[in-house]
């Protein structure tokens, strides 16, 4: 056990929208805790690209592609006793991505039907182990679009703006509904990865959180 009591075996997942800053958490608090990270491939995905270019051809090909590979990376971690943080859950897949672009039109309703059964069968069963606790990172849309540019993926840069923000509204309203597990939130301009006592503040947070009676939640 660590000095914040976050057990061994937690799985911890950090969820938000893209480029609010998952990846770096992950990293850091995984460094903090001796935890394994299981990230997203953003560099080897054969269809995010594609998918940027062509919303509607590309939607259900990359869709069954991110579920097969989340779906891999939990087996992984629960075979493995857990000690993960992990880049973005298997939950926003569906509750923001698949359902935005069926939404909107651009996977259709055939497709969203066929990727919401296979979702379905996969996770919504009580056999399937729910994170420990998801920590939820929330910003402003301008600070979030300022480190997409920051960040430089080119196809992300080159979407339109409305995708982003359209996305941001989509997370707030998701995050109020969410309750396969316990949730931590987490804002942007209040913590520091680079700073010792942030990142304590939020390990601190992170263990209260596991710890915290299910009714309470
Ligand atoms: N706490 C932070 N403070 C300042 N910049 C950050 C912070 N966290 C992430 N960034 C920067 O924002 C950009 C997106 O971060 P990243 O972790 O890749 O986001 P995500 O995984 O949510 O898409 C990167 O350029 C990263 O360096
Ligand atoms: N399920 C998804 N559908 C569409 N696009 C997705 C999905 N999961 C991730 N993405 C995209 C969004 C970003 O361009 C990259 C990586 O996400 P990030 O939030 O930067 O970690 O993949």
């Amino acid at each position: 056990m660590n000095p914040y009591n976050i057990p061994d075996n937690a799985i911890i997942t950090v969820a938000g929208t893209v480029g609010v800053g998952k990846s770096t958490l992950t990293g850091a608090l995984a460094k903090r805790l001796n935890f394994q990270t299981s990230l997203e491939q953003v560099d080897h995905n054969p269809y995010l690209e594609k998918f940027y270019h062509d919303f509607e051809r590309w939607s259900f090909h990359l869709q069954i592609y991110f579920l097969a590979e989340r779906f891999k990376e939990q087996k992984k971690m629960f075979e493995m006793g857990g000690g993960f943080v992990q880049d973005r859950s298997i939950y926003e897949d569906t509750g923001i991505f698949a359902k935005m672009h069926a939404d909107q039109g651009t996977m259709s309703k055939t497709d969203y039907e066929t990727y919401t059964s296979l979702y379905e069968a996969m996770v919504m069963t009580p056999y399937f182990p729910h994170p420990d606790v998801l920590i939820y990172i929330e910003g402003s849309l301008p600070s979030i679009l300022a480190r997409i540019n920051e960040r430089g993926r080119e196809m992300e840069i080159q979407t339109d703006v409305s995708y982003w923000e359209h996305m941001h509204g989509r997370y707030s309203k998701w995050i109020n509904e969410f309750t396969a597990c316990p949730v931590l939130r987490l804002n942007i301009d209040d913590y520091d990865v680079n700073d010792s006592a942030s990142m304590a503040d939020i390990l601190t947070k992170v263990g209260n959180t596991i710890r915290k009676p299910v009714d309470t939640i």
